[in-house]
């Protein structure tokens, strides 16, 4: 069977209940063919009703403003290739919370960072969206995409996991500074030349990731890695590109259409991935974890498994294809996320060397002469570089909606009605360009990040890891990596390019789930030693 027979025939089973088996008599069919009929009318009434509800604006009373959509379509045909900002472009007219429909499901953009904080912080608000398509990829399973006892069960474990393994521990930290040297040598051999920098990144943070859920790291050049690195990259881009496939499956169906060969992509992208991490799960079964200084150096496979053996077994959610989701979803969630921000670190720096040499002041004013990397211990000092890393984050606005919330029952927001089962987004794009918030909007300021006493401070417009409930499970993560990677590689280089490339880069932003930056080369010009 090809996998598109495979995966059509487990979609079927997946939305079909079961046919009886025994034959129909003449009669039978005859009652069956009459009550299709009625079916069929009372779908079509049910349609109609539906169109003209939808032509008149929405189906709900009081819902936010927003365009007017088109029947079936909602607003989908009006988000444009950058839907955060076509979406900030209408808060301009229609007000900070914006209601949309994709398709025929309610959708709701918050603009205010107050009325984010409040919404997010809700426990109604703690759903995901729950489309036929999502479900058939993710079965509800992992983190990002469970919910209710399975998601808070497991949030809490991965959150603990993380902070018992890698959190304020020295092993951690020494584990990101081997990923820095590495690639601080790997930039030193290119001596200023113009190169793209991506694919160093990508390795080091995911290996990041590697010494947490596996134990171990690989060599940049291991080919498994590299494959392992590239599937990442493919599944995130995948999922970007079949967005309207949530809004309707059928598209996939449509044989003259791009979907279908992409929804195929991604089948074969999601099984490569599951295969890979069933074999490191394998792995880790028969393999007795390596024991350091007299401990048993631990990570979130055999912290899994060990939590797996204290539960009662006809009740447990901890079996592996949980953990296959969940090392998923801390693979896709931690790995482009940070090395875009980082790459967005290296494109500002260069169109704004001042404030680059200011931080070079800094760096060399705390490292002195000495010839070491800057450590997290070093913080503190480096207030200017810290502030600087914060405005690289507004700028890059990684995840410019967010990922999409879901209120379990109906709510208000504003004075507004919101349906249940609505998907809530808050605009981060808007939030982080809006000159309401912030001074120079456009430009890389760090005293954005500043008080007047020159300590460093967050905005209440600031909202690169999100908030609330389901904020980023790998904040303190994010923030240890990027400060080590980010304060190293601008200590360590004069970073420069060609300014009208990187001004292209950053006219251009992808803006889609993720806002990774186009391909761009970037020239690092070796400084301290
Ligand atoms: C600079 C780097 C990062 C950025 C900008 C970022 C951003 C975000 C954002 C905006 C969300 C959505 C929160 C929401 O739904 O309201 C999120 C969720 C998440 N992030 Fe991150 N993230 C980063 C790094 C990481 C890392 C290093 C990890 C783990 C290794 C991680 C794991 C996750 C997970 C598992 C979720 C889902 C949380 C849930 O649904 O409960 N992220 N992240």
């Amino acid at each position: 069977m090809s996998l598109r027979e495979e995966i059509l025939t487990e979609l079927h089973r997946y939305n079909q209940e079961q046919l009886p088996t025994s034959a129909f008599s003449l009669y039978e069919l005859k009652m069956a063919s009459l009550s299709i009929f009625f079916l069929v009318c009372a779908a079509v009434l049910l349609v109609i009703s539906y169109l003209r509800k939808l032509l008149s604006g929405s189906t709900t009373k009081n819902f936010p403003p927003g365009p007017r959509g088109l029947p079936i379509l909602g607003n989908l045909h009006q988000m444009g290739k950058q839907p955060s900002r076509t979406i900030r472009d209408m808060s301009k007219i229609y007000g900070p919370t914006v209601g949309l429909h994709l398709g025929s499901t309610p959708m709701v953009v918050l603009h205010d960072p107050a009325t984010v904080r409040k919404v997010y912080n809700d426990e109604n608000v703690t759903g995901r969206p729950q489309t036929q398509i999502l479900n058939f990829f993710f079965k509800n399973r992992g983190i990002v995409m469970a919910e209710g006892q399975l998601w808070k069960e497991h949030r809490r474990f991965a959150l603990s996991t993380l902070r018992n393994l890698g959190m304020g521990k020295s092993w951690l930290e020494d584990a990101i500074l081997d990923e820095v040297q590495e690639i601080i040598e790997q930039f030193r051999t290119r001596e200023g030349a113009p190169f793209d920098a991506r694919r160093h990144l990508t390795l080091a943070v995911s290996n990041v990731v590697c010494a947490l859920v596996f134990g171990r790291r690989f060599d940049h050049n291991d080919k498994r890695f590299i494959r392992l690195c590239n599937m990442f990259a493919d599944y995130m881009a995948l999922v970007n590109s079949l967005l309207p496939v949530q809004a309707f499956p059928i598209l996939k169906d449509i044989p003259c259409l791009k979907y279908q060969k992409l929804f195929d992509e991604f089948m074969v992208s999601i099984k490569e991935i599951g295969g890979f991490t069933n074999e490191m799960i394998e792995e880790h079964k028969t393999k007795v974890p390596e024991a350091k200084n007299g401990m048993i150096k631990q990570d979130y496979i055999t912290a899994y498994m060990e939590e797996k053996k204290k539960q009662d077994p006809n009740t447990t959610t901890f079996d592996d294809e949980q953990l296959m989701f969940s090392i998923v979803n801390l693979f896709t969630g931690g790995t482009e996320s940070s090395a875009s921000t980082l790459l967005w670190g290296m494109i500002h720096l260069a169109r704004f060397p001042d404030v680059q040499q200011k931080i070079h002041k800094e760096i060399d004013a705390v490292l002195g002469g000495e010839k070491r990397l800057v450590i997290l211990s070093d913080r503190g000092q480096l207030r200017y570089t810290d502030a600087a890393l914060q405005d690289v984050q507004r700028l890059a606005a990684m995840a410019p909606l967010s990922l999409p919330h879901s209120n379990f029952e109906a709510m208000e927001i504003d004075g507004y009605n919101i349906p249940a089962r609505s998907f809530i987004h808050q605009n981060i794009f808007s939030l982080h360009y809006d000159e309401k918030y912030w001074a120079k909007p456009n430009e890389l300021y760090p005293e954005h990040f500043l008080d007047e006493n020159g300590d460093v401070m967050s905005p209440a417009a600031f909202m690169s890891l999100s908030v609330g409930k389901r904020s980023c499970l790998g904040e303190a993560l994010a923030k240890m990596e990027t400060f080590l990677f980010f304060s190293n590689i601008v200590g360590s280089f004069r970073i420069t390019g060609n300014k009208e490339e990187l001004d292209r880069v950053t006219r251009n932003m992808t803006l889609g789930i993720l806002n990774s930056p186009l391909p761009f080369d970037i020239q690092l010009i070796p400084r301290r030693w």
